[in-house]
């Protein structure tokens, strides 16, 4: 009966060289650190080029396509198609189960159980499921639904309800330069998402300046030197030694060029670690001292991967260093696109940005219509937008 729930074999860890000495090397005085690296370099190609993702190491696993995705090549389809093609696994999942809970049947108790259950497998969390639960249930009586495809309807709308209010788009006019700080776990995707956070606000007509705040891996340093080279963008960065005197260094010298925007990257670090959150703690606090107001904005950036773990992980990064926006990256490569309901429902913040792959691309503002609209899509993931 429950064959619509199976759930897809784990993927092998995608990320490698995500280790992390567990003490942090001592912090060398900002008097003693090596020179400031910088990279500064023309001619970008226009759309950011292949180059860019190859720049990028252990590629993530892509998900198995849908036939209907395979139609056109990624780079070619629009946001629209892209959001759908990887949203599919949650999609199968939960729209998945859903079809074959829907159809025409007529709506009962043991319907609204199925649905519960795919919910919660769709890692929806049991408060968002609840609510929604509760919501259809009202429904299902006040507005006479009769099959079930009226209640799917309903489902949709309802998921909107909750995904609304995280839609805030990031506004970065109100300050120059605009201070982004970046955090989140081992491989989450943050040095990635900056690059990409890069090209869309130089599509804005705004100057950017990233910050190469991760000194544990030096990989992610040479990401965004490397990405900066190929896009006219200036790395701001230093041969190991301390995140915080990177970023302060590069804030004074986005001052110095009228620069709209800075990006600055930090190490991956888990919420258990303390000493490694009292690090980024410090981080912020120094940020604040090159720029009074700043960091404008503290971005967490989240793997969908994890599910239901993204709450612990907002909380306890909120704690640390109050947490402003997410980031949910590689939706593509999971089928527990549901956790931003419960994000929604349990630790809502601004859910600024979403990332379905690893094209310069792939990552957008979040918008609650055409996520929901992209999850419940009946007409194939492949279809123009
Ligand atoms: N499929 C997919 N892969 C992604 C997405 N975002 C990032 N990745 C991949 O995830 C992997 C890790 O990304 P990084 O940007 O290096 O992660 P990080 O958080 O900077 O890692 P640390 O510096 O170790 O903390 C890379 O292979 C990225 O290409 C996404 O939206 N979808």
């Amino acid at each position: 009966m429950f064959g619509f729930l199976r759930k897809k074999p784990a993927k092998p860890d995608a990320v490698e060289d995500k280790t992390q000495p567990d003490e942090i090397p001592a912090e060398p005085a900002r008097d003693q650190a090596e020179p400031i690296a910088e990279a500064v370099q023309p001619a970008p190609p226009a759309d950011g080029g292949p180059d860019f993702e190859a720049s990028f190491e252990a590629p993530f696993e892509a998900p198995v396509p849908l036939a209907a995705e395979t139609a056109r090549p990624a780079a070619k389809r629009s946001w629209s198609e892209r959001l759908k093609a990887g949203l599919s696994r949650t999609r199968q999942q939960l729209g998945g189960g859903l079809a074959s809970l829907f159809g025409r049947r007529k709506i009962d108790e043991e319907l609204l159980e199925e649905l519960e259950a795919t919910l919660l497998m769709a890692d929806c969390g049991v408060e968002a499921t609840q609510h929604l639960l509760g919501e259809l249930r009202k429904r299902w009586k006040r507005d006479r639904l009769e099959t079930a495809d009226q209640l799917q309807k309903a489902l949709a709308d309802e998921l909107h309800a909750i995904l609304l209010p995280l839609e805030e788009p990031l506004d970065v006019s109100g300050h120059s330069p605009y201070i982004i700080m970046i955090a989140g776990v081992n491989g989450s995707g943050k040095t990635t998402s900056i690059g990409k956070l890069a090209k869309y606000f130089q599509a804005q007509g705004r100057s950017v300046l990233l910050a190469a705040g991760d000194t544990f891996r030096a990989a992610a340093r040479e990401q965004l030197m490397t990405w900066g080279e190929r896009n006219n963008v200036t790395v701001i960065a230093q041969d190991g030694g301390d995140s915080a005197a990177v970023i302060f260094d590069a804030i004074n010298a986005a001052k110095a060029r009228r620069i709209d925007v800075v990006l600055a990257d930090t190490a991956g670090r888990l919420p258990t670690q303390l000493h490694l959150m009292d690090e980024i703690a410090k981080v912020k606090r120094v940020i604040a001292k090159a720029s009074p107001t700043g960091p404008h904005e503290v971005l967490l950036v989240l793997d969908a991967n994890i599910g239901q773990n993204a709450l612990a992980q907002v909380k306890a990064f909120d704690s640390a260093i109050g947490v402003t926006g997410l980031v949910v990256t590689k939706l593509d490569g999971t089928a527990k696109g549901g956790v931003v309901a419960a994000i929604a429902r349990q630790y809502p913040r601004p859910l600024r940005f979403i990332g379905v792959g690893e094209g310069i691309d792939d990552l957008q503002p979040f918008k609650a219509r055409e996520f929901v609209d992209a999850l419940f899509d009946t007409n194939g993931a492949g279809s123009a937008a």
